[in-house]
């Protein structure tokens, strides 16, 4: 039995993605788990919000782990996943319900990895209720824009995402639903290298706002594309589409950003506004919001890496389980290599703390190459069992 580990969850940026990443390794690997002071750092007391006690009760019972401590508002829980059952649990449709609009995408990023390394052999649905479009979380276009096509780049068989209805992060009545099709890897995921990040070829602009705010929206873009074309093209014809959804709400406008190179690389960068303001504004929030949203892709051009800030977080747990040394290049910043944001980090410092896994200033890392259907835990089993053969054929007893 793996000894348990403690992550003490204020370290670094004391979120909610420390909890995450460690009890999806954990019910992966097998490797039992405590932590304390969940999101330690984050105001209104930390603790389990309904989105992160999804997760864990899902991945809990997917790996039969003996939990303690779950419940809305705890700040401390100890995971410890059955050791005994042999392989990971076979899955097929999974239906995972929230009663508020917490992030669907964050739920999804907590159990991808346990899925994708599951071992079971047809492709696995998974429908998820919650909000799709939430503040400090990857919205559904996001994922299925940036992270899923980056993910097919890197050697997962190519998940196929499904909306069926939008959700909004306050004030909404109506939750939202997303399917997600993944097809789980038969064999350990191969070293990757996300280095060369080619030119900008294109720019999808992905707008969710009230119907009235089409024409202007489409302006203000096509004058943001012009003004900025040699920061986003550089020499290139520019080459950019837009796709206008009504959110049917006064209050909702998300814009989502996403440039492609040549070498198939994806940088995306949205912004969801989804206050009030007085009337005679609404000109004055569209134009704001394009300009911000350009700021910040610009940034991410002029970089040079093949991440965003909020990609080469999502990506450190493949990183960690794929088979070989991978690297993900973040980027330059005055003449230096861009540091990993505080989420990065902490994403890298619980995969070292749990699997020993340490990256470099470069972003490689030696990842432990998880073989789909077998937790560490198992694999250590049969690695002493085999072990102890040898020396009994050696002591010549049978
Ligand atoms: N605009 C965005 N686009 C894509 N991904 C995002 C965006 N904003 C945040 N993320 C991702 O969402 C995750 C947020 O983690 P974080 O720990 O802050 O979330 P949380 O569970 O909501 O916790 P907390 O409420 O504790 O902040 C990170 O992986 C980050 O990269």
């Amino acid at each position: 039995m793996a000894k348990l580990i403690h992550l003490e969850g204020t370290t670094l940026e004391g979120g909610g993605q420390l909890l995450r990443i460690a009890v999806g390794l954990s019910s992966l690997t097998k490797i039992p788990i405590n932590i304390t002071n969940i999101r330690g750092k984050r105001s209104g007391g930390g603790g389990l919000k309904t989105q992160h006690l999804t997760s864990v009760q899902w991945l809990g019972q997917a790996s039969k782990a003996r939990l303690s401590g779950a419940g809305l508002k705890s700040k401390e829980i100890t995971f410890r996943p059955n050791t005994n059952s042999n392989g990971l649990q076979v899955l097929t449709d999974v239906h995972i319900k929230q009663s508020t609009p917490g992030s669907i995408n964050l739920v999804f990023q907590a159990i991808l990895p346990y899925i994708l390394f599951s071992g079971s052999e047809a492709p696995v649905r998974i429908k998820i209720t919650g909000g799709t479009n939430v503040s400090n979380s990857p919205s559904f276009d996001y994922i299925s824009q940036v992270l899923l096509p980056v993910l097919a780049k890197i050697g997962v068989p190519l998940i196929d995402s499904e909306l069926h209805t939008r959700g909004w992060s306050t004030g909404g009545t109506r939750l939202g639903s997303v399917t997600y099709t993944i097809t789980p890897l038969q064999a350990a995921l191969p070293a990757f290298q996300l280095i060369d990040r080619g030119e900008i070829q294109s720019v999808t602009a992905t707008v969710l706002a009230p119907r009235s705010c089409e024409r202007h929206f489409r302006e203000e873009l096509e004058v943001m594309f012009d003004k900025r074309a040699t920061h986003i093209f550089g020499s290139r014809e520019p080459e950019y589409d837009i796709t206008f959804e009504d959110s049917h709400n006064e209050k909702r406008y998300h814009l989502l950003l996403v440039a492609t190179t040549t070498t198939g690389v994806k940088l995306g960068r949205d912004w969801l506004y989804d206050h009030g303001f007085r009337a005679g504004k609404v000109d004055y929030i569209i134009s704001s919001i394009v300009k911000k949203v350009a700021s910040d892709l610009v940034a991410e051009i002029e970089h040079g890496g093949c991440a965003d800030e909020y990609l080469r977080d999502q990506l450190v747990v493949f990183q960690a389980l794929s088979k070989g040394r991978s690297q993900v290049n973040g980027g330059m910043k005055k003449a230096a290599l861009l540091e990993p944001s505080l989420h990065a980090k902490t994403a890298q410092w619980v995969v070292n703390e749990m699997l020993g896994v340490e990256f470099d200033e470069g972003g490689a890392c030696d990842g432990i190459g998880l073989v789909p259907g077998k937790g560490l835990a198992a694999e250590s089993d049969v690695a002493a069992d085999e072990e102890l053969a040898r020396d009994l054929e050696r002591l010549n007893i049978q």
